[in-house]
């Protein structure tokens, strides 16, 4: 008996060496070895191992190994894995497994993620796994957020972003006591002052005592940890390979361009020399999306922009015509850093350099998915050098070549410069009239989170990323609305 729970350990401890899963916690599952084993070992629907087949899915992903047994166990995690590894299907797969079958007794499973975009493009892989069933995926749309009742609503699953849910929660339209999962997506974006107020209020609505609570992202600062295992319980953690790092398989690239006009110069000269679309090209705020739009108008490109001054039919057609491969260059606010897997996306190029080490991470990470090679262009100016020690170490660790005197800048302690508009501005907005009005405000000018449960105390709106990048979180030792309301918490 002794013996063979030795085997088992050491198997365990081959198996996460091999594929650079690290984890953390109490009696944390075996990691998976194949797909197959969820049939044989778990009882996995028919309908579920073909959908994975279909899509063409060979063998788990590390953090679907680790993740989907963590959730089948129902213990609650946080999962920390590069860009582009599969975090969508490790949360999904092991949900589906445990609803198991349509109900009519409401909500069962809820996804938050940070943008509607995003939200959309996790509906749409849920839908495809539940193909040959009834089980009824939603997203939470402006149509959808306008009924007034949704107990009468069938819907298994519901993915929203956080702040169109909790407009609904405050007006009382929707019950989240049945919810036995709950997915912070992109969880260090969630924790980000605008959005915890929002989170704190969707997570006191899970009343559910067997809820089993998750956070998935590629970023995943010690902080939002903290913050978040106040009101976890006894959970585990999951990291692949090394934390906050950017995914091994972009090329990275810095490129000095001198000054702002350079940087048009230098982004002409890649098309001319080598554009391969599609790409992708981020820059730090709407006004800038627009004005290079119109700069790029007449170069001959197929072309388009996506940002928040854009109506939704908009951006969700800019979002479609590129994946059809009908436009080669999207340019792109933060809004866009996020989640959204572009298959085939050759290269991204970081026009304005980014405002956070995390920003820097997901941008460069919507190439090079599933382990395809990308490549990743960053241009900078002198304006951009207090950011650009952190950038080249992010490069130097995920394998790629940066000159020595970048990483031996000095340190920069606390951001001198203020931080930008994209990404915090960016992502919340167009989710409903809430939204738009947090959208409008600039991260200065947005109100203290009040919330009891998640607290901040200073502002730290764009700063996730890795350690040299703290945040200001300060976790409150107590949380009196959710302990009050989720039995499961750990006192
Ligand atoms: N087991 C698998 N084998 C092959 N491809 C996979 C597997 N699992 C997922 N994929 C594919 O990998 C791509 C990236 O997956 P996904 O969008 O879930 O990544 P992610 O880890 O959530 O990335 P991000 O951090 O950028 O949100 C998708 O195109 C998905 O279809």
């Amino acid at each position: 008996m002794i013996k063979n729970q030795n085997l088992r350990r050491e198997h365990c401890r081959k198996q996460r060496k091999k594929y650079q899963i690290h984890v953390s916690g109490r009696d944390v599952p075996a990691p998976l070895v194949a797909f197959e084993q969820l049939r044989t070992q778990y009882r996995c629907r028919k309908y579920l191992m073909k959908n994975i087949k279909e899509a063409g899915y060979t063998e788990p992903t590390p953090i679907q190994r680790q993740a989907i047994t963590t959730l089948l166990a129902e213990r609650e995690c946080f999962a920390c894995a590069p860009t582009g590894s599969g975090k969508t299907l490790a949360f999904s797969l092991p949900i589906l497994m445990k609803l198991r079958v349509p109900s009519k007794e409401g909500l069962r499973a809820l996804v938050l993620c940070p943008t509607r975009e995003l939200a959309l493009q996790t509906t749409r892989e849920l839908k495809k796994l539940t193909v040959g069933t009834k089980f009824r995926v939603r997203v939470m749309t402006k149509a959808l957020a306008l009924c007034n009742d949704f107990s009468n609503l069938p819907c298994d699953i519901l993915v929203s972003t956080p702040l169109r849910l909790d407009a609904l929660l405050k007006g009382s339209k929707i019950d989240l006591s049945k919810v036995e999962f709950l997915v912070l997506d992109e969880s260090d974006k969630l924790f980000e002052m605008g959005f915890v107020e929002q989170i704190d209020s969707v997570v006191a609505a899970c009343t559910n005592p067997k809820i089993v609570r998750t956070l998935f992202s590629a970023t995943l600062p010690d902080t939002v940890e903290e913050l978040a295992r106040s009101i976890m319980h006894d959970a585990i953690r999951i990291t692949i390979g090394e934390r906050n790092s950017a995914s091994q398989t972009v090329r990275q690239r810095l490129v000095f361009v001198g000054s702002e006009e350079g940087k048009i110069l230098a982004l002409r000269q890649i098309f001319n020399e080598s554009l391969r679309p599609p790409v992708l090209i981020f820059v730090k705020s709407k006004e800038r999306a627009a004005e290079l739009h119109k700069q790029l108008a007449f170069d001959n490109l197929s072309i388009d922009s996506i940002h928040a001054d854009r109506t939704q039919a908009q951006r969700d057609a800019a979002v479609e015509r590129f994946r059809e491969g009908k436009t080669w260059v999207l340019i792109a606010t933060d809004l866009m850093g996020r989640g959204m897997d572009f298959k085939g996306l050759n290269c991204v190029i970081n026009y304005d350099f980014p405002p956070s080490i995390s920003s820097y991470i997901h941008r460069v990470g919507r190439s090079g998915r599933a382990g395809r090679a990308g490549e990743a262009v960053t241009f900078y100016t002198e304006d951009d050098v207090p950011l650009l020690r952190s950038v080249a170490y992010v490069i130097f660790s995920s394998g790629g070549d940066v000159p020595a005197w970048m990483l031996s800048l000095p340190k920069v302690q606390k951001r001198k410069f203020k931080p930008r508009d994209s990404e915090s501005n960016e992502t919340t907005p167009a989710t409903g009239a809430a939204d738009k009005k947090q959208s409008s405000k600039s991260p200065s000018q947005k109100p203290m989170v009040k919330s009891e449960g998640f607290k901040k105390t200073k502002e730290s709106t764009t700063k996730t990323g890795n350690r040299m990048e703290k945040k200001n979180f300060k976790v409150s030792s107590k949380n009196p609305k959710i302990l009050n309301k989720n039995k499961k918490v750990k006192k």
